[in-house]
């Protein structure tokens, strides 16, 4: 008989190992080469990439990763190493942490959960909106880590938690916290990672998944459509990306008269670059620079309790 053994695999996007230009170019040279990441034909790409995009990208995105750095490495990494530990104290099976890109390695995840003899891997990509550029990739890194095995577990993959009511009830509860500490904003700003429009008039439901839970959020929180806005946060390359800009709509807000803004970056489960720099440094410079007069970053979910209860939630419910 073949017993039933679950593990957990939780999967991030992965950072560099060090905030240096050869490991920036390094990590970057594995994340952009994925074509569920950037599509163009590789012939045409990759002398863009590794011509232009590396040597010109690796150094100046080097400086602003050692500005956000910590003691104990990449703030993705250590709010990852973070969930795990704690999700682990929760569950009595295993959990590993596996990267997209960089290390830890979705490989010596999944070889180490095998190792243990597990038979049911549950997959939760930490990414709570799909996108084919990230949940997706996930799905194909894994099945290029099982190419190698001559047997293989169940799978339950975790499409995305959008709506859960875990995720927005520790979302809600973060933004109560910073309007009782920094007093109710003018605006509460949802910034959302983009994708190029492209991909989703092709068919990823990124968006609307966006939307869900900001709607979800607001419909929770009480505040209506003169309350809150979304938008979308780093933008790359010339295509148009999903609109609004976080930092075009920023700089236009102190003129229509909204002064004091909160931002909260509600799809990054995890504090990292493109919350830490890109919104609480870069984004902050704008608006103030424009005009606004309060500003606050509200923090991810990182290794808050309520976000390991989600995550609790949803692997048990897997069966
Ligand atoms: C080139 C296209 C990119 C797409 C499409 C994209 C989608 C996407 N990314 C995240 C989450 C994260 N992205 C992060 C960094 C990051 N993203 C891109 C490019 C695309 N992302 C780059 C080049 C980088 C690296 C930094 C830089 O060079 O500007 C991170 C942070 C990583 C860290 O180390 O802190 C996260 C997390 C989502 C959710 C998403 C689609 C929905
Ligand atoms: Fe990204
Ligand atoms: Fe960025």
């Amino acid at each position: 008989m073949r017993h039933d053994k679950p593990g957990v695999l939780l999967v991030n996007l992965g950072t560099p190992d060090a905030p240096t230009p050869a490991a920036v170019k390094r990590y970057l040279k594995q994340f952009l080469s994925d074509p569920r990441v950037v599509d163009t034909p590789r012939w045409l790409w990759w002398p863009i990439l590794n011509g232009a995009i590396l040597p010109i990208r690796s150094p100046r995105v080097a400086k602003l990763y050692a500005s956000v750095w910590m003691d104990d490495g990449s703030p993705l990494l250590v709010y990852s190493k973070r969930q795990r530990e704690a999700l682990a104290a929760r569950l009595d099976m295993p959990v590993a942490l596996g990267m997209s890109y960089g290390n830890p390695s979705l490989k010596s995840a999944v070889d180490s959960l095998m190792a243990q003899g597990v038979t049911r891997l549950i997959v939760l990509p930490l990414y709570p909106q799909f996108s084919c550029s990230t949940v997706a990739a996930v799905w194909d890194g894994l099945t290029k880590v099982f190419a190698s095995y001559r047997s293989l577990p169940d799978v339950q993959f975790i499409r995305d938690y959008a709506t859960h009511p875990g995720y927005i009830d520790a979302l809600k509860a973060s933004v109560e916290r910073s309007f009782a500490a920094h007093g109710k904003p003018d605006l509460l700003v949802m910034s959302f990672h983009g994708i190029p429009q492209r991909f989703a008039d092709e068919g990823d439901d990124y968006p609307q998944r966006c939307r869900d839970t900001a709607d979800a959020l607001a419909e929770a929180l009480g505040l209506g459509p003169t309350e809150v806005m979304m938008t979308f946060q780093s933008r790359f390359g010339r295509e148009p990306w999903l609109t609004p800009y976080t930092d075009e709509t920023l700089k236009g807000l102190p003129a229509k008269g909204v002064k004091h803004i909160q931002i909260m970056s509600p799809g990054f489960s995890a504090d990292c670059l493109e919350t830490l720099e890109e919104i609480s440094e870069q984004n902050r410079e704008f608006f103030m620079h424009a005009g606004g007069t309060q500003f606050e970053y509200i923090p991810a979910l990182n290794d808050d309790a309520e976000h390991i209860d989600m995550m609790v939630d949803l692997v048990t419910r897997q069966r």
